[in-house]
């Protein structure tokens, strides 16, 4: 992990911008260059996208029924009645994000409301580079369900052996998608956005995944829309003297262990704390499976923040928005009105963010990268969409005629003037 002051962390935000852009650029003109591949040749090119980056040639991408049935028979019995209580725990959590139309009519005369539709075909991007996630299958399944999205399809890298990981097929079935491809990385989304002579265009695509599939995302977004950006996983830790060592560690590691390019940051205001989690990061960071990859993503983007007060630790989480805010401080909850900028907020010292990857209830699809200062978890809502409805009676227009018809003539807008007017003059004439 890298050492830094509050005030360092200040001044270095600049130069570390220049390296991100620098990054940016590179994988741009990949991901660029996949999107025209796959809009000019449709499935030839993810046929070949998929050969260049898998590893593998697949003559079909579609998950047949006897892949489905050999995923059941492949996952251990414990697997489905965990992923059944997470369902559930998902489930009601989402089930009150459910918004409903409605309808207005308090003022005699006018009918105004919103009508809220589901969307009609999503395309989920579930990661599987270099782990499965099943768990993200239900927190993008699950919400589209109860939103009431007719067509839900899957796109997921497809394994060496050209199968899709058991895993993440028991749990699309489990939630209730309608396909799985077995695609991944930015040829996915390119596929999903403009469709090929397999897929069809979707609306909406939603789902985390790594610096190619977020760039992808974004340069596709116009032709169909997205949930956000939710690229490599971030954690931020602002602890006290109150929070076990061994705990915090430990929750670092967790999220250092999705890529290289995670980030876990840690911030407090005790030099010995710091001191004392560093060294059972080191500790657990060798006992644990993934060690190379942690290890790449503590030394390359971990940081200790070492500040003044808790008060400075919540003004650098906010700046920084991560996707993971852990407060493990004394009393969490009262200090929650600090906290502005983050996909989700952990409090105390038995909330760890491994329990909200899998199992209490809210997404785990998260915003990344800072956009949590302007976005939001996925949701329900992220899988409808609002139309505004209007009814006037006569009388009613009528009694808008003067102020509609200055404020078209004031926007030089007389076609606008003229479609409330001929309604006036109609009156007129009915009358005379
Ligand atoms: N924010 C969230 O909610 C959330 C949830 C789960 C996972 N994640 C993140 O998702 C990410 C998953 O990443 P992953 O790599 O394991 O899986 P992934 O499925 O996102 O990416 C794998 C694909 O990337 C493409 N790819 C790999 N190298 C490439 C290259 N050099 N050029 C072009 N394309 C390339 C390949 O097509 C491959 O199929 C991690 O960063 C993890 O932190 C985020
Ligand atoms: N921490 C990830 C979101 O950044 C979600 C996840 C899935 N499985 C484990 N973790
Ligand atoms: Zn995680």
């Amino acid at each position: 992990m890298k050492w830094l002051t509050g005030a360092q962390y200040w001044s270095s935000k600049i130069s570390s911008q220049a390296i991100e852009d620098q990054l940016e650029n590179s994988i741009d003109q990949s991901v660029l260059d996949i999107i025209r591949q796959v809009k000019e040749a449709g499935d030839r090119a993810v046929n070949s996208l998929t050969n260049q980056f898998d590893g593998i040639k697949l003559d079909d991408f579609t998950v047949t029924k006897d892949e489905f049935a050999e995923a059941r028979d492949q996952v251990s019995p414990a697997f489905v009645p965990a992923l059944e209580q997470a369902k559930s725990n998902i489930t009601r959590f989402h089930q009150r994000q459910l918004q409903q139309s409605w309808i207005d009519s308090s003022i005699p005369g006018i009918v105004l409301g919103q009508q809220v539709t589901p969307l009609e075909r999503v395309g989920i991007y579930i990661p599987g580079g270099k782990a499965a996630y099943p768990s993200t299958v239900l927190m993008n399944v699950i919400p589209a369900k109860i939103a009431g999205v007719e067509s839900i399809v899957i796109t997921t890298p497809p394994q060496p052996n050209g199968k899709v990981n058991p895993h993440i097929l028991v749990a699309a079935e489990k939630a209730g998608a309608d396909t799985v491809y077995k695609i991944g990385g930015a040829q996915a989304i390119a596929a999903l956005a403009y469709g090929t002579e397999t897929i069809n265009k979707v609306q909406k695509i939603t789902g985390p995944g790594n610096a190619y599939v977020a760039r992808a995302k974004k340069w596709v977004f116009g032709e169909v829309a997205i949930d956000m950006i939710a690229g490599p996983s971030e954690i931020c830790i602002v602890a006290d003297d109150t929070a076990p060592a061994d705990f915090v560690a430990a929750d670092l590691l967790s999220q250092a262990e999705h890529d290289e390019a995670a980030t876990p940051i840690c911030i407090v205001w005790n030099n010995k704390q710091a001191t004392a989690i560093q060294e059972e990061m080191e500790r657990q960071t060798a006992l644990l499976e993934r060690e190379e990859i942690i290890t790449k993503s503590v030394q390359q983007n971990g940081k200790f923040i070492l500040v003044e007060d808790l008060y400075e630790a919540m003004d650098i989480a906010n700046d920084i928005a991560p996707e993971h805010l852990q407060l493990m401080i004394e009393n969490p909850i009262e200090k929650l009105g600090y906290i502005k900028n983050a996909g989700a907020i952990f409090l105390g010292n038995y909330s760890p963010e491994a329990l909200g990857d899998y199992m209490a209830g809210p997404n785990h699809t998260l915003p990344t990268n800072g956009t949590a200062a302007f976005s939001s978890p996925l949701g329900v809502y992220d899988f409808m969409k609002k139309s505004s409805v209007i009814q006037y009676d006569k009388q009613s227009l009528l009694n808008t005629v003067d102020a509609i018809t200055e404020l078209a003539t004031t926007e030089k807008l007389t076609a606008h003037a003229q479609a409330i007017q001929i309604r006036k003059e109609d009156d007129s004439n009915a009358k005379a």
